[in-house]
């Protein structure tokens, strides 16, 4: 075990690299060697991911991809995925060619509403502290007229404030409940500056009317309930497989998958995993912050006392029904999108979407995701699938080289993907 260092944020990167180098790992001229390896050869563009965080000492690659023929809304877009695990973009492309003839996806933004709360504590006379706040409610709104000057120009801005009591769940807890339109932005950095001014001025106006008030915090929500999108596939059922149309059998195994995830929490954890699988790899692709995005989703999952599937599906009147309704604060300026220029690129492939527009991509992403996870579910098993992508990660685990890889996807085209399998057909190969 190493000693503690005082000023490590204060070394260079070289620096830094050589303690960590010395100090955690077993071979630092190899450690060295390898964080410089993954800099990029361009001096300008490393430095721009450099300070995208603090102590960097290298780059962390993640493939870059993209899933093609997703017809949304009747535009046709091509949506680019970043993520490390095999299947993913493969799942979405078929889900995407799968819905091509049927119509493709429709969406719809529920709502845009982003919140953001100042906590308090007041163990004073509750009628006070209402008249107080509903005197100096306007101030809120006009003594933040700087701050929000050119997000109301863009058609946003503050929407509500109220004051909200929280004593049943903790004695004295009040909070500043308040809610923002933050156009194309996602928005934490215009909510928090808001709400600290909120705060002062609760805080001055507590003083000049002799209330004891205590603000702990000021922060946004990554809980957006009213932030929400809609995305829905749907088909017609018929007899016979084709083009335009699902089986009977099919949409009634689908339809009671999405059953069983909206009624057992086990299933439902990895059901939503799934959704989260293709909105995670956009969310990652146009730099937007995932565990905002998790956070939100996942508390939304359960907003009705029990974690739940965030899709649904029904059959009626012969067709099949399948949709995703999903909470996604996301932003199209602002954060990382106009410093990474990979970023840059995945909104340009992406037609330069507004937030909107973004809200209802990453939705079908999830929604295709979940598709292609449960058709495969419901019919031949994940594995049959999901390791015939694995494959090339296996061969190269086991060290196959690039002719005996062509040889083993070859034959595993009608065997049975494992880790042994795997193993054996490179011994054989090589005895
Ligand atoms: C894996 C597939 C797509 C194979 O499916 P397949 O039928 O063997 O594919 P295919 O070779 O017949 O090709 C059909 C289309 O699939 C796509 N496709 C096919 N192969 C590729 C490839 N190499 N690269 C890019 N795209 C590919 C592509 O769109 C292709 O069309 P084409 O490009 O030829 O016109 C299918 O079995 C599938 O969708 N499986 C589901 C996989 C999945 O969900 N993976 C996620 C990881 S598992 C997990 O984390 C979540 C889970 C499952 O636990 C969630 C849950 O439980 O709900
Ligand atoms: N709990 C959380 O989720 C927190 C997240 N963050 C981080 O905050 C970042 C996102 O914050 P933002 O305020 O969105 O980014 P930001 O502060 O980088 O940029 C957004 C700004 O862009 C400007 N803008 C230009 N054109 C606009 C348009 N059409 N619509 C709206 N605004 C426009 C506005 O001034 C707006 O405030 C992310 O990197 C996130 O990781 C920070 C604190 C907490």
């Amino acid at each position: 075990m190493h000693k503690p260092i005082e000023g490590f944020s204060k070394l260079t990167k070289s620096e830094k690299i050589n303690w960590i180098a010395q100090n955690c790992t077993r071979n630092p001229e190899g450690t060295t060697a390898l964080l410089e390896k993954y800099w990029n050869n361009d001096k300008e563009l490393q430095k721009v991911h450099d300070e995208f965080i603090e102590n960097t000492l290298s780059n962390y690659y993640l493939p870059y991809s993209v899933a093609p023929n997703f017809l949304i809304n009747g535009r046709l877009l091509t949506i680019p995925m970043v993520i490390e695990e095999s299947s993913v973009v493969a799942a979405a492309s078929k889900s995407a060619k799968f819905w091509l003839p049927k119509g493709g996806f429709k969406t719809t933004v529920i709502g845009t509403e982003k919140v953001g709360q100042v906590h308090f504590m007041y163990y004073g006379e509750q009628k006070k502290l209402e008249s107080v706040f509903d005197k100096l409610k306007p101030s809120l709104f006009s003594e933040t007229e700087q701050l929000t000057n050119s997000m109301r120009k863009r058609g946003g801005g503050i929407s509500e404030i109220t004051l909200r009591d929280k004593t049943e769940k903790l004695k004295g807890y009040y909070q500043l409940h308040c809610t923002f339109q933050t156009m194309d932005a996602m928005g934490a950095n215009f909510i928090n500056s808001c709400l600290e001014q909120f705060a002062k001025i609760l805080e001055r106006e507590a003083a000049k009317n002799e209330l004891e008030l205590e603000v702990i915090m000021s922060i946004l929500s990554n809980y957006v309930p009213n932030c929400l999108v809609k995305a829905e596939v749907q088909c017609a059922i018929s007899e016979k497989k084709s083009e335009t149309t699902v089986s009977k059998g099919f949409a009634e195994r689908m339809v009671q998958a999405v059953k069983i995830a909206k009624t057992e929490p086990y299933r439902a954890v990895t059901h939503n995993k799934g959704i989260m699988n293709g909105i995670d790899a956009v969310v990652l692709a146009t730099g937007n912050d995932f565990r905002a995005i998790e956070a939100g989703v996942h508390a939304f999952a359960a907003k009705d006392g029990g974690y739940s599937s965030l899709t649904h599906a029904t059959i009626q009147d012969n067709t099949f029904k399948f949709w995703i309704e999903v909470p996604l604060a996301v932003g199209t300026v602002g954060g990382l999108t106009s410093l990474h220029p990979l970023v840059k690129l995945s909104l340009e492939i992406l037609q330069h979407p507004t937030a909107k527009e973004l809200m209802q991509i990453m939705a079908v992403a999830g929604l295709a995701q979940n598709f292609a996870a449960l058709r495969s579910l419901v019919t031949t098993g994940i594995q049959k699938g999901h390791m015939k992508m694995h494959l090339l990660n296996l061969l190269n685990q086991a060290g196959a080289t690039e002719s005996e890889k062509l040889k083993l996807v070859d034959y595993f085209k009608d065997h049975t993907v494992s880790n042994a399998a795997v193993k054996d057909a490179l011994n054989n190969l090589r005895n």
